[in-house]
């Protein structure tokens, strides 16, 4: 993936954000969901730029979708949130360590959504 500068846009949300959680952020990583059928599979957000116990800050606009998230080794500890338009989710500590998220493919969605994953990258 061929990283750009940020934009204006981005600098806003990124320092709002900055100022509410006291963090900063080097990088962000955009994703567009046309409608219901795109999606985003199973995943933990482990890679090694990311460091141990990353923060990631994720901002949603548009369609709400839902998030799942499962345990990697307690297979009965799931969760399920709406990621409403304008919402900030949090994922800090070892959330990624020990779980794994997805935004699952819904055929009730026909409106667009992006989400908005802000890291740090070393
Ligand atoms: O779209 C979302 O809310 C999640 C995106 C995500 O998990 C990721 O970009 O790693
Ligand atoms: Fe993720």
């Amino acid at each position: 993936m061929q990283p750009h500068p940020f934009n204006d846009d981005l600098l806003l949300i990124k320092s709002k954000i900055e100022s509410h959680l006291k963090v900063k952020f080097t990088s962000c990583l955009a994703n567009l969901y046309r409608d219901g059928n795109d999606s985003n599979g199973w995943h933990a957000d482990n890679e090694k730029d990311l460091g141990k116990n990353p923060i990631i800050a994720s901002v949603s606009f548009g369609a709400e979708r839902v998030f799942n998230l499962k345990h990697k080794g307690d297979k009965s500890l799931k969760a399920k949130l709406n990621l409403q338009h304008g919402s900030l989710l949090l994922m800090q500590g070892s959330t990624q360590d020990n779980w794994l998220h997805q935004i699952p493919k819904t055929k009730k969605i026909t409106e667009k959504r992006i989400n908005l994953t802000f890291r740090i990258i070393a």
